[in-house]
């Protein structure tokens, strides 16, 4: 829902339902159901940043009291940000991209050093991200692993994953670091007169957790149990209404591709399509098939149609757009493709969009691009680097378990740790 930063306003907005009202000059525009809003307002700190003209100004000192004073009233803000999109040096940069024609090469390195945090001591468990994952069934117990462990090694301090249950103490088995929950259900183990409250216990169990979570995850290894998938949308469903960001992946754009409705007009939705995923994308939405000659109007018109959604489509170069701007992301990384980078890239883009969006609060108001646009960014540009160290020493038998290992030490490269 977008509501104004008044909440007189807002309640306006509310009671109106179906009607727009226009946004009055000199007010900010933003997201979040209307709980949150009203409770950010009813801080006085938070009412004096609201007064300010342009939500650029959300950067300067008070958020950084703020940031201080409770990590509650962090994330909320955090997520009321989904309405980023609307401040105006945000659009001026966006129009600037579009006039200009040319799909530019993102400064990739720049961007990953940008948003990446400083190890700050006075920080506590959980401030450089929680992760969850939302796949792992019979079949495929890698993915989830690759996508969850990942986000640990770039520095997110949690990270969790939901499977089904028989995938659950093969994952454990994999790593201590992450906190596995069983609780899907395919439809082999579930009788039809319990569909409903299994669904419904499913839901809870998730729902425990989502204001945690700072990214989701969803799709690697779930596989395509139609049980299973319903339950996933709805875990969907009210991820978005919390505001939380999501990066769909693997057989979470099997889901999606076959109902758009779960993340149509979600700017915080990420959808990263491999060739296959991409094509059955284009051919519903566009009703086309893939031009390569024409791939980055293409993929804007995808990421628009979609209603300005991000798109990250993975191939020799990386392309991502979000409907109104469109990057390449080049860097050369391995000419090894075995399964499971998907996975790497996945869980990297959470951890980078967690950043990004933190970096708003924290940042002097210079940012100039979409958060889910630098997260992609910096993930795409992370799991390259990785790609192309684990190949320089394992050559041939690089597997995705030694470009995981790689990316602490890419990282590093890049961005050298700052204590502060
Ligand atoms: N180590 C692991 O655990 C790894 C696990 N991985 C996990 O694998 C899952 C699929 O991802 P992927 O990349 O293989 O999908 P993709 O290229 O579209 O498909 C290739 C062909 O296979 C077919 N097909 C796929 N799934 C199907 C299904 N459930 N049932 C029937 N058909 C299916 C598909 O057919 P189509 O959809 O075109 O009809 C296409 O022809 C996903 O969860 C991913 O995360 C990977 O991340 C790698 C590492
Ligand atoms: N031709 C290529 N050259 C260099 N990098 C590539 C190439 N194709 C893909 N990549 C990179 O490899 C990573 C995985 O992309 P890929 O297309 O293999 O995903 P996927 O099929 O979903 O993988 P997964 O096996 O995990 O499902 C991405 O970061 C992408 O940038
Ligand atoms: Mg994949």
């Amino acid at each position: 829902m977008q509501l104004f930063a008044s909440a007189g306003k807002a309640k306006a907005l509310q009671r109106t339902t179906g009607t727009s009202l226009s946004p009055p000059p000199n007010t900010v525009r933003i997201s979040g159901d209307l709980d949150t809003i009203l409770k950010l307002e009813s801080s006085p700190l938070i009412a004096a940043i609201f007064s300010f003209e342009r939500l650029t100004h959300l950067f300067y000192s008070p958020i950084n009291c703020l940031l201080a004073y409770s990590a509650v009233i962090r994330r909320h803000l955090i997520r009321a940000l989904a309405g980023y999109n609307n401040n105006h040096h945000y659009h001026r940069n966006r129009m600037q991209s579009l006039t200009s024609g040319a799909t530019l090469e993102a400064d990739a390195l720049k961007i990953l050093k940008s948003i990446t945090p400083a190890l700050d001591p006075s920080r506590h468990k959980g401030q450089a991200g929680r992760i969850a994952v939302i796949g792992g069934c019979r079949e495929y117990t890698g993915a989830p692993y690759f996508a969850a462990i990942s986000a640990l090694k770039i520095g997110a301090d949690l990270s969790h994953v939901f499977c089904t249950k028989d995938a659950a103490p093969v994952i454990k088995s994999y790593s201590p670091e992450l906190i596995v929950h069983p609780i899907l259900e395919e439809s082999y183990s579930v009788r039809d007169e319990d569909k409903r409250s299994i669904s419904a216990q499913v839901l809870a169990e998730v729902d425990k957790w989502m204001e945690r979570f700072d990214c989701l995850v969803v799709g690697p290894g779930l596989g395509r149990d139609p049980f299973l998938l319903d339950c996933v949308s709805e875990i969907m469903k009210h991820a978005r209404q919390s505001n939380v960001p999501i990066v769909i992946d693997g057989d979470g754009l099997f889901l999606v591709t076959n109902c758009l409705d779960l993340v149509n007009g979600y700017p915080l939705a990420i959808l990263t399509p491999n060739v296959n995923e991409y094509k059955r994308l284009v051919q519903k939405v566009l009703n086309c098939e893939v031009n390569d000659q024409d791939a980055h109007e293409q993929l804007l018109s995808l990421a628009k149609g979609i209603g300005g959604v991000t798109i990250l489509r993975k191939g020799k170069s990386d392309l991502i757009s979000d409907g109104e701007a469109v990057r390449s992301v080049s860097i050369y990384g391995s000419p090894r493709r075995c399964g499971g980078q998907g996975d790497i890239l996945s869980g990297s883009v959470a951890v980078f969009v967690a950043w990004a969006r933190q970096r708003i609060l924290a940042a002097d108001g210079k940012l100039s691009m979409n958060p889910m646009m630098l997260g992609c960014i910096a993930g795409s540009a992370l799991m390259r680097k990785a790609a192309l160290l684990a190949f320089e020493h394992k050559r041939r038998s690089t597997l995705t378990s030694d470009i995981i290992e790689c990316l602490g030490r890419s990282l590093e490269n890049i961005c050298p740790v700052n204590i502060c």
